[in-house]
């Protein structure tokens, strides 16, 4: 809890109180450990961390909540994010002392205030609304492990579905290591109409991150709720407008944070990346069964620095293995993508801001990440027919 706040954190849990299960009594108050609060122009976000199993029946709670935390002092909007980490029976109630910042930054003043909530909500807000309400198809890149070229697969499938025609805007939920911005070249601080972040313009598609409002540095020490705040506002408080289809750059790994996240983001499917290598795999493996676990239908796997490609004599090396997705895809039952060589030219191009599917769309880089965008774009398609 900020110290700054015009109400204390009893006057929170007597809002909280007020907002009482008819059926059971049950009140976040009993339930929930506030882990951060902030006030930002008279909008409140509020994180509780509440127990898993209980999780879904709170949130049912949460647009109740948040009208009763409206009443306090200063105001004008509240939302309630609720985050499932806390293990039932562990105490309730004890606000952790210092202010913990929520929430991407401040850009986003009294935005539509519909963060948390999607089609398996965990939280909630008075004026809860559908969000991403524009958008017809949400899908996800994720890898079960870091530095496999998840961000680089993210940034060239977002801008080649463009290509294929399809509106497509992008979003980093990459929170620890948001690179998106630098990948597409698209520095610049985004512009706040009537409150809400305006997604930058790249490359045919648009593009919003938190490296775009936050110093990187400052993000990659947030803690569980802060991320689930800064996701809530990316979702939220971001005129994504009509779109075919929002590619989510997802953090990588399968712990907690990424579970949260992955039900916070109404997804359609998910792409995987990884590299060749066995102990890359056997991330990809988990990744691939917390997706399945969650329903979400995974639309492949791709395989990145599948081989070197040597700029002077044209030899492919095959550094990490070679063949290792491909054969994985078909044991787990899902599609195989295609490969991605390692090239020195995509990392420059992502060093650059030119996506090499822009930068060079005929080199093995280019041509490779168009087909998978073209496979993927066909897969997003069914979807608008189904
Ligand atoms: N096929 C490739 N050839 C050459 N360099 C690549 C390739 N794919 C990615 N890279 C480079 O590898 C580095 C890591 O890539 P990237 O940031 O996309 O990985 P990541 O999986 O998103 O990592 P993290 O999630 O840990 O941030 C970047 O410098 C990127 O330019």
């Amino acid at each position: 809890m900020a110290h700054d706040l015009p109400f204390s954190s009893d006057d929170i849990t007597q809002a909280l109180h007020r907002a009482r299960d008819p059926r059971t009594g049950l009140s976040l108050a009993q339930e929930g450990t506030i882990q951060a609060c902030t006030l930002d122009g008279g909008r409140l976000v509020l994180t509780l961390a509440v127990p898993r199993e209980s999780a879904q029946a709170l949130a049912a709670l949460c647009p109740d909540a948040a009208r009763q935390v409206e009443t306090l002092p200063g105001v004008k909007s509240a939302s309630i994010v609720l985050t499932a980490h806390r293990p039932a029976g562990a105490p309730a109630s004890a606000p952790p002392p210092g202010g913990a910042p929520g929430g991407a930054g401040s850009a986003a003043r009294g935005g539509a205030g519909n963060a948390g909530g999607g089609h398996r909500p965990l939280g909630g807000t008075a004026q809860q609304g559908p969000i991403l309400a524009g958008v017809k198809t949400v899908i996800a890149v994720a890898s079960g492990k870091g530095g496999v070229g998840k961000s680089t697969t993210a940034v060239n499938l977002a801008v080649g579905l463009g290509m294929e025609g399809l509106k497509t805007g992008l979003m980093d939920a990459d929170i620890h290591g948001p690179s998106l911005h630098r990948m597409l070249g698209a520095n610049a601080r985004p512009d706040v109409v009537d409150g809400v972040l305006q997604p930058v313009a790249a490359w045919g598609i648009t593009a919003m991150s938190l490296g775009m409002l936050v110093d990187e540095k400052a993000a990659m020490i947030w803690r569980g709720p802060m991320v689930m705040g800064a996701v809530n506002q990316l979702l939220g408080d971001v005129n994504w407008g009509t779109l075919d289809v929002l590619v989510v750059d997802l953090p990588p790994g399968t712990g907690d944070a990424q579970l949260t996240l992955t039900q916070k983001v109404p997804l359609a499917g998910a792409v995987i990346v990884s590299t060749p290598q066995d102990i890359a795999l056997i991330d990809a493996r988990r990744a691939v069964s917390m997706f399945e676990k969650l329903q979400i239908p995974v639309l492949g796997l791709v395989e990145n620095m599948s081989y070197f490609c040597c700029p002077n004599c044209g030899h492919n090396t095959e550094l990490f293995g070679h063949g290792g997705a491909r054969q994985e895809a078909q044991t787990l039952g899902v599609p195989f993508l295609g490969e991605v060589p390692l090239l020195a030219d995509i990392r420059a191009s992502g060093d650059a801001g030119v996506p090499v599917v822009i930068g060079a769309p005929e080199s093995e880089g280019g041509k490779a990440w168009r087909r998978i965008a073209h496979t993927v774009a066909q897969a997003v398609r069914a979807m608008h027919r189904a």
